[in-house]
């Protein structure tokens, strides 16, 4: 695996995404605060599809929401476009295991609601909508409410609420984990036909490493926690466009998978250890 060149990234431009030494700690009811993430390094450039990976409970949300600015870190720095992070960043879409769509409203008005509250005229907002509803194949679906919605098609209005702002930056935290197998890897190659679109900064959290391989240009390990940090980073040298169906059948890929795995097996494993050490003792 080799050093990705990704999007359209100008070497003077700075990162899209950059943390330094960052650690984060809770309080909690106990006595001593938790420390979830220590001295984290990680960059994305712009136009880089990032995947993050790691044992469950690492910090892997919360790495999320730094750079959200909706937690601030304890000690180093979150910058996103060369600016530090302070309150909610401008320019940063958000896509969560649930969907944040508004259940009485129609996919049209879902979609343009973003740019009316951004203060774009009416009939523009709704006609940048038109256009961003059927970019994400739900043309005709414009007067439907949410509950009239398969899973996959809520999936396609949350990718259209966010993309019609234009973000530089989009986050998304196990996006596609409520979807099945089958409708969860067409939405992938769906998310990367419109990635490509707009190329922006994509960090992209899931528990799935064929996930993770299948989309990113490089791949972020995380530690198990407390105190996680990144353990590797390896760029994915696998070419584009990817139909994420059948490239993990792919023999490169397969090689890919067995590398990161070895990374990833220790910590996973650790994490293990860790629950079931914990629970043990709550019950003894
Ligand atoms: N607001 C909070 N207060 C106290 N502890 C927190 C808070 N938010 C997260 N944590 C703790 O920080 C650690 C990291 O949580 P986080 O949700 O970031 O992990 P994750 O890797 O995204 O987990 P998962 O893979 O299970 O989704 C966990 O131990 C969690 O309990």
């Amino acid at each position: 695996m080799h050093a990705t060149t990704p999007g359209t990234a100008d070497r003077d431009e700075p990162p899209a995404i950059e943390l330094r030494g960052v650690t984060k700690r809770f309080t909690t009811d106990k006595a001593t605060p938790y420390t979830a993430l220590r001295d984290l390094d990680l960059e994305v450039a712009p136009g880089e599809f990032c995947a993050v990976v790691g044992p469950t409970g690492c910090g892997k949300s919360t790495t999320l929401t730094l750079v959200s600015g909706l937690e601030r870190p304890s000690t180093g720095s979150v910058e996103v476009h060369g600016r530090r992070v302070s309150g909610i960043t401008p320019g940063v879409g958000f896509m969560f295991q649930t969907d944040a769509i508004l259940p009485w409203k129609t996919v049209l008005d879902n979609v343009s609601a973003g740019p009316r509250f951004r203060g774009t005229p009416k009939r523009q907002a709704l006609d940048d909508a038109r256009d961003w509803i059927r970019r994400v194949g739900l043309n005709g679906f414009e007067d439907r409410y949410p509950h009239q919605l398969s899973g996959g098609m809520r999936k396609r209005v949350a990718l259209a609420q966010n993309l019609i702002t234009e973000p530089r930056v989009i986050l998304m935290d196990e996006p596609f984990s409520a979807l099945d197998v089958q409708t969860r890897a067409k939405m992938s190659t769906e998310l990367l036909a419109l990635w490509d679109l707009t190329r922006p900064a994509v960090v992209f959290v899931t528990h799935d490493l064929e996930e993770a391989i299948a989309l990113a240009d490089t791949v972020v390990v995380l530690t198990a926690g407390p105190a996680a940090t990144v353990k590797a980073r390896f760029a994915i040298d696998l070419p584009r466009p990817r139909v994420v169906q059948e490239i993990r059948f792919e023999p490169r890929f397969v090689d890919i998978y067995h590398q990161i795995w070895e990374a990833l097996r220790a910590e996973v494993d650790l994490a293990y250890a860790q629950t079931t050490q914990l629970s043990a003792k709550e019950s003894s």
